[in-house]
């Protein structure tokens, strides 16, 4: 099936509803369309319906292959989770009974400096890959853990499984909690060289290294700057957490009296690019939006997490007011779910606490937050010309949503439209109403994958 302009050969057609987002429409509809996907798992062509024959010659399919999606079927755009601690899924669901420094020294910590065992982290970093590619999330942005090697072995179990991800060895050299769970500067900066380095190595398609100080109280400033430098030199993605909590700001502000504010810090550290996504900003202001703008750095919204550990509300209008890209992100574990529909419903829930308590508030829609989880998220990590939508020439990273899966959540009264069957799934959907995952064209749920070692 050679392509007459000699592009990729088709590899998969499909007839049915399209939803995804778009700069100008939020959740844009498309029904009856024909989306192609060629051999290396790019979208090839997008289409109506009418057009099947003359897109089957242009594109060299036969119409009798194309593979047509049920009546309350879609597909929609992957979603994209900003920021996932791999680790913590090992306790995800438990331990929200405290705020963030007091939960980060006494869970977080002492659970992460087990992942120095990689069998230990190969069952834990399996679970979570697994679990997150069911619930839909087909790019994730991962911290792990201090530990080179567990850190590898995540990129190996993500890129075997099929996950588009960014993987970050995390930075530490301050923590006087855990004993063994900080590193040197020189280790620090060392082990980040060697992980990248290794990382590259492998050649992995979908799998690329993020430099990942862990934020500015685990962080003494020289180790803040070499990491900026080297994420600077190599041109790599950088994340961190910002502005979560009220007391961490209170530190921050006395460690670093001469800075402006916290992203301040980060700016004189070179750690805040185009391809920065920093966790939370809860507690960030109108100047500090302005220079995030400025700089071309996003943020994550986290809302599980900024209501499971009391840590505050983010304005998601403001930023957006504040043309900041963001996504969302399931912070599992401090998010005890690491579903990212969870973390649409809990973007929801947010903003409209928000409007309960200034009326003025203009409540964020089901459609936006749409937007946020897939093609704010992949704005979020730069990755908007290969991910986000559907647009000829990107990925096909997709899911297949079935709203009536027999057993499944979901209730349909009626005829109901696209956009009410979307709105229903975000709101009631679960991994049973995704039947298909794709990643770059591969399906990747269900999956024949047997992990091999
Ligand atoms: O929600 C969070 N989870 C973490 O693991 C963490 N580390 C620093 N700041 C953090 N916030
Ligand atoms: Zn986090």
């Amino acid at each position: 099936m050679a392509n007459p302009d000699g592009a990729a050969e088709t590899k998969r057609v499909f007839r049915g509803t399209l939803i995804h987002a778009t700069r100008e429409e939020a959740a844009k509809v498309l029904e009856d369309a024909l989306l192609g996907v060629d051999a290396d798992g790019k979208i090839a062509f997008i289409g109506e319906g009418k057009e099947l024959h003359r897109l089957s010659k242009e594109f060299a399919f036969s119409p009798s292959s194309v593979i047509q999606l049920e009546k309350h079927e879609f597909f929609m755009p992957g979603m994209v989770d900003t920021h996932i601690h791999a680790p913590q899924y090992s306790y995800a669901g438990t331990a929200l009974d405290m705020p963030l420094l007091d939960w980060l020294n006494t869970y977080t910590f002492p659970v992460e400096s087990r992942f120095k065992d990689q069998n230990f982290a190969r069952e834990v970093y399996t679970q979570v890959v697994k679990r997150t590619l069911r619930n839909g999330t087909t790019t994730a942005c991962y911290f792990a853990t201090i530990h080179t090697d567990s850190s590898l072995l995540l990129g190996h179990i993500a890129d075997k499984l099929g996950q588009r991800a960014l993987v970050g060895k995390v930075c530490m050299d301050r923590n006087n909690s855990v004993k063994h769970y900080k590193e040197t500067i020189q280790e620090s900066l060392e082990e980040t060289r060697r992980f990248i380095a290794e990382l590259l190595e492998k050649k992995y398609a979908l799998v690329k290294p993020v430099v990942t100080p862990r934020f500015v109280l685990s962080c003494s400033s020289t180790l803040l700057g070499q990491l900026g430098q080297l994420a600077k030199n190599n041109n790599l993605h950088i994340q961190s957490h910002i502005s979560e909590n009220v007391e961490e700001v209170k530190i921050v502000k006395e460690m670093f009296p001469d800075s402006d504010s916290y992203t301040d810090v980060y700016h004189k550290h070179n750690l805040l690019t185009n391809k920065t996504v920093m966790a939370h900003g809860c507690y960030l202001s109108d100047e500090e939006l302005a220079l995030f703008r400025e700089t071309g750095a996003s943020l994550s919204h986290c809302p599980n997490s900024n209501i499971s550990l009391c840590s505050g509300l983010l304005n998601v209008r403001n930023v957006l007011n504040h043309k900041v890209k963001l996504g969302l992100g399931t912070d599992v574990a401090g998010g005890y779910s690491a579903s990212m529909l969870d973390a649409v419903r809990r973007a929801l829930d947010t903003s409209k606490i928000l409007t309960v308590q200034d009326p003025e508030h203009v409540t964020l829609t089901f459609e936006e937050v749409f937007r946020l989880a897939t093609l704010g998220g992949s704005q979020a990590l730069s990755l908007d010309s290969q991910i986000g939508n559907f647009e000829v020439g990107k990925d096909f990273d997709a899911l297949r949503v079935n709203v009536t899966v027999p057993g499944g959540p979901i209730d349909l009264i009626e005829h109901d439209k696209p956009k009410i069957i979307l709105e229903k799934f975000l709101n009631l959907g679960d991994d049973r109403n995704i039947v298909e995952v794709y990643v770059a064209g591969r399906k990747v749920v269900p999956s024949s994958e047997k992990l091999l070692y």
